[in-house]
């Protein structure tokens, strides 16, 4: 089976300082990978050069298009690469608000997506942006709602309708639950993982939350200091950690 995306050797540096470097790996359709790490790891300097926001200093990124097979996203023109990003690719921030438009409504961020792949009709638009919001269990009678009117869980459903309802075959998800009441992220986390199992994506999460991995992630890749320390299936990474690092990572959670 092709890989839909292939890492090789991907190094970023800030002047002298370490981003990430060395990072390889494949990611297979309908696998799920996670990024765990401390804060300074180098987890969101590789997610975005994954996702094309940063370009690396080394290394490949190929991603299997439908129409070419294996491209690389680095040497990519900007236009294709944006091309996929509105097709293929989903990114989930952190930060709702960087990816909704705060200005339009609910639906109208859903619709926005639809719109920007093609679909036209503004009935089947809103049928499809409110059938959506039902999904992420957002009421019909929001859907004329700006965001700002949500509360914070609200608007990350919101957000991960606008990226999920054009079907991509990749999701970026950077800290998807951070910033959240505890409540609110495990309800969160229930929907991505149900999302995820049923639409069969393909997805990259960033987090430093060991239990966002174990629930969604069946791979897991831990870094440190810019490098990956250790990587392999979730649930052997986090019950039988090899690596020191990844040791007191997960005794550091149990002791909480
Ligand atoms: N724009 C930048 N300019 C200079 N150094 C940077 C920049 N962005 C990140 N770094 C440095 O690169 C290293 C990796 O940072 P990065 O933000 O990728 O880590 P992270 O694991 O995502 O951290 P966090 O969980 O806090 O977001 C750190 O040493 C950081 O200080």
């Amino acid at each position: 089976m092709t890989p839909l995306l292939k890492v090789k050797d991907i190094a970023k540096f800030y002047g002298g300082r370490i981003g990430c470097t060395d990072v390889g790996f494949d990611l297979y359709p309908g696998e799920v990978m996670g990024i765990v790490g401390e804060s300074g790891s180098g987890k969101s300097t590789l997610l975005n050069c994954l996702a094309g926001h940063l370009a690396p200093d080394r290394g490949q990124v190929l991603f299997d298009t439908r129409t070419d097979g294996l491209k690389d996203i680095v040497t990519m023109s900007e236009p294709e690469r944006r091309m996929l990003a509105r097709t293929d690719w989903a990114f989930v921030h952190q930060h709702a608000r960087d990816g909704l438009r705060m200005g339009v409504s609910a639906g109208g961020n859903v619709g926005e997506r639809l719109m920007a792949v093609g679909a036209r009709h503004y009935g089947d638009i809103r049928a499809q942006a409110i059938d959506w919001l039902g999904r992420v269990e957002i009421p019909e009678d929001r859907v004329d709602d700006r965001p700002d009117a949500f509360s914070g869980g609200m608007q990350q459903r919101l957000q991960i309708a606008r990226n999920l309802v054009t079907g991509p075959r990749l999701v970026f998800m950077d800290e998807p639950t951070g910033g959240l009441d505890v409540s609110v992220q495990a309800r969160l986390l229930d929907l991505l993982r149900g999302l995820v199992r049923e639409m069969g994506l393909s997805a990259i999460i960033v987090t430093h939350d060991l239990a966002v991995v174990r629930l969604l992630a069946d791979r897991l890749m831990v870094m440190k200091s810019g490098h990956v320390v250790e990587t392999g299936l979730t649930d052997q990474v986090l019950d039988d950690p090899q690596h020191a690092y990844t040791q007191l990572l997960v005794s550091s959670v149990l002791q909480v």
